[in-house]
């Protein structure tokens, strides 16, 4: 068995987060833990962004990080939701040369350099697309599909959150640098709280681009913590190892 934590009493007031650049202070009733985009794409060997030339080396200790906090936000009561990024497999939603996205995206760019891979990277319903086995939703959890970096770009997570009194948003998953801070960037000029648990994301790009995520995080749009913080704050302990 892996260890993982156990409940104690969920916390039914609000705890204080140890966090950079200072502690926060967050209800457990306005606090959701959102994972973003853990796809085989951005996590598995043999998924776009290793396709694509992006090391994916810290991906596996991701899923795993991911995993605890998701457990420790369920037990306590809080909200799970998921973005899984992706288009239809003909790629329409994806915009064609008309839109920035067919210019930058490294899913088309890849899939243009090699046609042999046109509609498998990020399609619908492939396995690209799906999320990692290791981190199925549980029941109760939210699937949020989306079709750019940021999951509060057309898609109904707003209503999602605000319908359940959320202010508070937990995040986790990969890209740090790209959908991860897109998300939390929108979220800030939405009014949420934003905390992104560093050892939970993982970058697209060298390890510069890690730290200037989260230097932007911590210094402009909102808070940085980790997944042992975060599980120690709301209640959880570490559940010792067992043979079983
Ligand atoms: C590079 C990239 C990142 N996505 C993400 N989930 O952060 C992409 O989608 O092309």
């Amino acid at each position: 068995m892996t260890a993982g934590y156990a409940p104690e009493a969920p916390p039914r007031s609000p705890f204080i987060l140890p966090a950079r650049p200072e502690p926060i202070r967050l209800n457990p009733a306005e606090t959701a833990l959102i994972i973003v985009d853990m796809q085989n794409a951005y996590a598995s060997p043999g998924g776009y962004l290793d396709i694509a030339g992006f090391d994916i080396a810290g991906a596996a200790a991701c899923i795993s990080r991911i995993a605890t906090a998701a457990d420790a936000a369920r037990k306590a009561g809080m909200p799970v939701l998921y973005f899984q990024n992706g288009w239809d497999p003909e790629y329409t939603e994806a915009g064609g040369p008309g839109s920035p996205n067919w210019h930058k995206s490294n899913a088309l760019k890849t899939m243009r350099k090699k046609p042999e891979l046109q509609g498998k990277l990020l399609a619908k319903g492939g396995w690209d697309y799906a999320l990692v086995e290791a981190l199925a939703p549980k029941p109760g959890d939210i699937v949020v599909p989306k079709t750019r970096y940021s999951g509060f770009f057309n898609t109904n997570i707003d209503s999602l959150l605000r319908a359940r009194g959320i202010r508070n948003i937990v995040f986790t998953g990969i890209a740090t640098n790209v959908c991860v801070e897109s998300s939390l960037r929108d979220a800030f000029h939405l009014e949420y709280f934003g905390i992104v648990l560093e050892d939970a994301t993982h970058a697209a790009g060298p390890d510069f681009a890690q730290k200037a995520a989260l230097y932007n995080i911590e210094t402009f749009f909102g808070w940085v913590s980790t997944v042992a913080d975060f599980c120690g704050a709301i209640g959880q302990r570490p559940q010792a190892q067992s043979e079983d």
